[in-house]
């Protein structure tokens, strides 16, 4: 679109006018923290001289005087501390404006008024010293969400005071880089599509990126949403759900400026640590300092202050090359995480009491303080308190009783051996307990009541029997024993958790929800899954049910995403053959080669290909080209078959998530993951034929953004 040269004018100078305030801002800000940074050189010398020998002395008698007084001086510290800190963060807030201040414009008339006044909106707001006056709009500002969710005519917001309407008659776009206005667009729909288009064919980066210029208007409502306590989102491959959840969990930190929500209170849930890498960019770059994002295993270690637990990794490893084992394993994972096993669960927790701790009667001195039927109805009753807490004040009744007996006095030693012969019984080992669970088929019958148990229930018991004998729990196991604990223990380790984003939520057994729900006792959930991207299970949209139910939240509401920005036309299609029920997904019209599927005769010219393709791959500009195997086991042998012929890198766990390269990846490390191309590399029969298998290739041609080919040597896979 050709403008005339006032229009050009008039944005070059409008874009100096900005630049000029936030150099101005710049400027001041540097100059207080020049002033800043000798106030905390003064006041650190001041703790210094006048404080060493309080801190000499914190170990005396004179303690509490010498705490206080060192209180006194290192206060002051910390307060220029955290002043400066907060200066520095705006510096760089304002060097990220100056170089590109905003990229989009709505002429917005406010209903009764009669002119349109033109808002500027970029990653983070400029206001204007003298007049308070919003010279650039933050994208998370309530008059933003015009841009993403109208085009010219009528629209409205929703501010804190309520429903603002008005009229749009102009929405602008710009490229602004490194301070220079390159280009801008006025946007209608098809333009819109267009530079999005040309945005998603370009290569992917070496990290996850934000999408602040193009949130559609479906993403937009799911990021904003105030009014759900529970939001889900089912997506297709590439909808955008990993964005979304990112974007929405920068919105909250904006919307916290007026509710009090810090980085803190946010917490996202990962599906792995490569996954967590390869996001971590987003926040920082939409201006927040880093949310707290976790792997479902480390919060299992720290409930269960253990290190050795089988990640979902590893127990996805075991499954796929361990044919022989894979249905018990699923069975009892799938069994061990249901609804009736949970009821099986609450039910032998409440028998604890009843019929696993033996209380004995308590003796001083031979002389019998408490009977033990007394100390057993003590703890049958009351069964909201938690189980650990009436024991603890169990513990606490019986030394009352002693010292109230009186008629003896005892010494601090027999106080000792007393409470150690009391904590046989008033402490609990849930790993112990646990075991007893499965060593009686009968008693677990009892405990499930009118449901049936598994026709397999006595190998499952088995199974479980023999993977406790080790030291290392087993990730089935590693959930139970967690639901256990809390609910035996409690855990406050979550407590401040106000917003808790749950991503790959189709990953999660109905006993992880539960546990969610028990850790988080007081927080809004988001969650985002795919049913089409599960990996040992099958999941439908009663997925979401499910969640609902268990999570209990009041106001609920699921949004359906069926676009994904990622893959071309032609791969969204050839991808959509390994997923049953033929959904209506779209992708964003952008065309490619269709993919290709390479049958080698043997090893050496498998490789051959390979390479090949590589290299073509390299020659096209592709940044980054997955090589995506079955497993971890074929990942490796795949490495050291290439790896004396070109540079690669095989992804391990602990591996970083920098995709600039070609890399080597299992697929289910894949997950969420995107690359420029994609090598399936082990597709032949023996790999894929079964559901779960399909499953797995749906997830590995989805990776792809532009390029995709499936290698395989001998027979070809007959789900291809
Ligand atoms: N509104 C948008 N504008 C531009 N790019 C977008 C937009 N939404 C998503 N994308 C891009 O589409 C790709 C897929 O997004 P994302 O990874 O968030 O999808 P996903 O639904 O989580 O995918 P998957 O379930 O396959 O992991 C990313 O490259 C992302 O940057």
């Amino acid at each position: 679109m050709e403008y005339n040269q006032t229009e050009v004018m008039f944005e070059q100078n409008r874009l100096e006018k900005t630049m000029s305030i936030a150099k101005k801002q710049l400027d001041q800000a540097r100059q207080k923290n020049e002033v800043n940074k000798e106030a905390i050189l003064t006041a650190k010398k001041e703790l210094r001289e006048n404080t060493s020998h309080s801190i000499a002395n914190l170990w005396s008698s004179d303690a509490f005087e010498a705490l206080a007084e060192l209180n006194q001086y290192a206060n002051p510290v910390t307060e220029k501390i955290a002043d400066y800190e907060e200066v520095e963060n705006k510096i760089a807030v304002l060097q990220n404006i100056i170089k590109s201040p905003y990229y989009a414009r709505i002429d917005f008339r406010f209903d009764g008024e009669d002119s349109f006044e033109p808002i500027y909106i970029g990653r983070s707001s400029l206001v204007k010293n003298n007049t308070y006056e919003m010279d650039v709009y933050d994208w998370r500002s309530p008059i933003a969400s015009v841009f993403y969710r109208f085009v010219t005519g009528q629209a409205y917001y929703d501010a804190p005071s309520g429903r603002i309407t008005g009229e749009v008659n102009l929405k602008r776009q710009y490229e602004i880089n490194n301070s220079t206005l390159e280009y801008f667009f006025d946007a209608d729909v098809q333009i819109v599509d267009e530079f999005l288009r040309k945005l998603l064919s370009q290569n992917t980066s070496t990290k996850m990126k934000t999408i602040v210029e193009t949130i559609q208007k479906e993403q937009d409502i799911v990021i904003r949403d105030m009014e759900n306590d529970l939001m889900m989102v089912q997506g297709v491959a590439g909808s955008g759900k990993t964005s979304i959840a990112l974007h929405r969990a920068a919105y909250l930190m904006y919307q916290g400026l007026s509710s009090k929500l810090s980085a803190n209170n946010i917490i996202i849930i990962s599906p792995n640590t490569l996954f967590e890498q390869y996001i971590s960019n987003v926040l920082p770059e939409l201006g927040e300092e880093n949310v707290v994002s976790v792997v479902f295993e480390d919060m299992v270690k720290k409930i269960l202050k253990k290190e050795s637990i089988e990640s979902r990794n590893q127990f996805l490893e075991n499954l796929i090359i361990n044919p022989s084992y894979r249905n018990m394993m699923k069975s009892s994972i799938e069994y061990k995480t249901s609804f009736q096993f949970i009821d099986i669960l609450d039910q032998f927790i409440a028998d604890i009491p009843e019929r696993w701790i033996q209380f004995v009667d308590v003796y001083v001195n031979d002389e019998c303080i408490v009977k033990k039927e007394l100390l057993k109805e003590k703890i049958t009753g009351r069964k909201d308190t938690l189980l650990s807490l009436r024991l603890k004040q169990l513990e606490e009744y019986i030394f009352e009783q002693i010292n109230e007996s009186k008629k003896t006095t005892i010494s601090k030693s027999e106080k000792a051996m007393i409470k150690q012969d009391i904590q046989k019984f008033t402490e609990i080992n849930v790993l112990e307990l646990y075991k007893k669970l499965f060593t009686d088929a009968e008693y677990l019958s009892s405990l499930a009541k009118d449901n049936k148990l598994p026709h397999n229930i006595k190998e499952i018991m088995e199974y479980t029997n023999d993977n406790l004998k080790s030291n290392y729990l087993h990730y089935d196991d590693a959930i139970v024993l967690a639901y256990l604990s809390i609910k035996i223990y409690g855990t406050n380790e979550y407590k401040h958790i106000k917003q808790v984003v749950i991503d790959e939520a189709q990953d999660y057994y109905p006993l992880q929800y539960e546990i969610f729900h028990l850790i988080f006792t007081n927080s809004k959930y988001t969650i985002l899954g795919d049913m089409n991207q599960t990996l040992e299970k099958k999941e439908d949209i009663t997925l979401y049910e499910q969640i609902q139910k268990i999570l209990a939240k009041k106001k609920s509401s699921l949004v359906v995403m069926d676009k994904s920005f990622r893959c071309t036309n032609e791969i969204l299609n050839y991808s959509l053959k390994f997923i049953n029920q033929s959904p209506d997904i779209k992708s964003f019209n952008r065309k490619g080669e269709e993919p290709k599927v390479y049958v080698a005769p043997n090893q050496l010219s498998l490789k051959e290909m390979i390479i090949n393709k590589i290299q073509s791959c390299q020659e096209f500009g592709y940044r980054s080209i997955g090589l995506i195997c079955k497993s971890e086991k074929n990942a490796k042998a795949l490495y050291e078959a290439l790896k004396d012929s070109i540079s690669l890198e095989l992804i391990k766990n602990e591996s970083t998530a920098d995709l600039e390269g070609v890399f080597i990846i299992p697929v289910y490390m894949s997950k969420g993951l995107e690359f420029d191309a994609v090598l399936l590399c082990d597709a032949d029969a023996t790999n894929y034929h079964s559901q779960d298998d399909k499953n797995l290739l749906y997830i590995a041609c989805t990776r792809a953004l532009h390029s995709l080919d499936l290698f395989c040597e001998g027979e070809v896979s007959p789900l291809l």
